[in-house]
């Protein structure tokens, strides 16, 4: 074929192509779907509780049986699944995070609620400690401060099967120790969960992007101003992300995600381009808070400005994304028929 380069003016006017909307749909490359989408929420104790969450307008905190109520909107707009958050109490956090794999805990409740109510909506679990730890860091950590690998590694592959006996139907960690995907896929086959998925944050970035997600989750406070940058990677670094890919792949990872979204579009395109592999990207809450921002200021299209963000993920080479603006996203979908 020849380059575009040959294709000159006036035999070429590439204006032709855009001059109406049928042409413009024909040859348009990429496409956002509803199946692509896949809704992060907030899930409280209580029953009928509902929170708002400031630095995330529109965002809500919910108990479980209101959240197995959304979920009933979920399954109607066409959403293939969820990712749990848990929202814990201060006194059920530890040194330990032993709460993090109790068979009777918040998230092993939701995961059992949700999959009864709705059994064809995926439900995808956060596999991490920061929610469970009273210093809000994502593992362990020794006399200094230091989280530690290994110790952490031990405690996920718990966390990983309390929520597999639960039923989850994929499994997400996002703590960024090293050999946790190779750890839960061992113990997941031992304990007969063979068709349990496994989503690994591949490549989280120590972005500050993350601080109304810890607003939503009561971890800001006890995180302060601690950093995770001895776990998460270094926004400065690209070939690391692709190392950090391989590695959960070869470890047992079935899908692989980039985090943040917008600001690591080209990690996306690079783990999807190189490695050809199920590749997410999570649409992290300081996106959507930036996002919400501005069009609450009257400053963007807040819907127009959504569709493209989520537009230009699948561009990079996203094949899904975690989104808070899934439902909202959804709709327009919808409307659109
Ligand atoms: N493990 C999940 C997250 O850290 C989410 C971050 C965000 O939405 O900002
Ligand atoms: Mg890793």
């Amino acid at each position: 074929m020849n380059s575009p380069t040959h294709r000159a003016f006036p035999a070429s006017r590439l204006r032709r192509n855009r001059v109406d909307d049928f042409t413009r749909r024909l040859v348009r490359e990429h496409r956002l779907s509803v199946d692509n989408l896949i809704f992060p929420v907030f899930v409280l104790e209580g029953e009928g509780q509902r929170e708002a969450v400031p630095s995330m307008p529109g965002v809500e905190r919910l108990s479980i049986d209101l959240l197995v109520e959304q979920a009933a909107e979920l399954v109607e707009l066409g959403i293939p699944a969820v990712a749990l958050f848990p929202v814990v109490a201060p006194e059920d956090r530890s040194l330990s995070a032993s709460a993090a794999w109790d068979s009777q805990g918040l998230i092993a409740r939701t995961i059992r609620a949700l999959k009864q109510a709705h059994p064809e909506l995926g439900v995808i679990t956060d596999v991490a400690l920061d929610p469970y730890t009273s210093h809000g860091q994502d593992g362990i950590i020794d006399n200094d401060g230091y989280v530690l690998n290994d110790v952490t590694v031990e405690a996920l592959v718990n966390q990983a099967l309390c929520h597999a006996d639960a039923g989850a139907d994929m499994v997400a960690p996002s703590d960024m120790m090293d050999g946790r995907i190779g750890a839960i896929r061992q113990a997941l086959e031992e304990n007969g969960h063979i068709n349990t998925r496994i989503m690994a944050y591949s490549a989280k970035y120590a972005s500050s992007y993350y601080g109304p997600f810890r607003d939503a989750l009561g971890t800001s406070s006890t995180l302060g101003k601690s950093s995770k940058e001895t776990y998460q990677m270094d926004p400065g670094n690209s070939d690391e992300a692709l190392h950090e890919v391989a590695m959960d792949l070869a470890e047992g990872a079935d899908m692989v995600m980039v985090k943040p979204g917008m600001p690591y579009l080209d990690i996306v395109y690079r783990v999807k381009h190189e490695l050809k592999v199920p590749t997410f990207v999570y649409q992290v809450s300081g996106e959507y808070a930036m996002h919400m921002a501005a069009a609450e200021n009257g400053w963007l299209d807040g819907d127009k400005v959504m569709m493209e963000s989520l537009l230009a993920m699948r561009r990079a080479g996203a094949d899904g994304i975690l989104t808070y603006f899934a439902v909202r996203a959804a709709r327009i979908l919808q409307q659109r028929g």
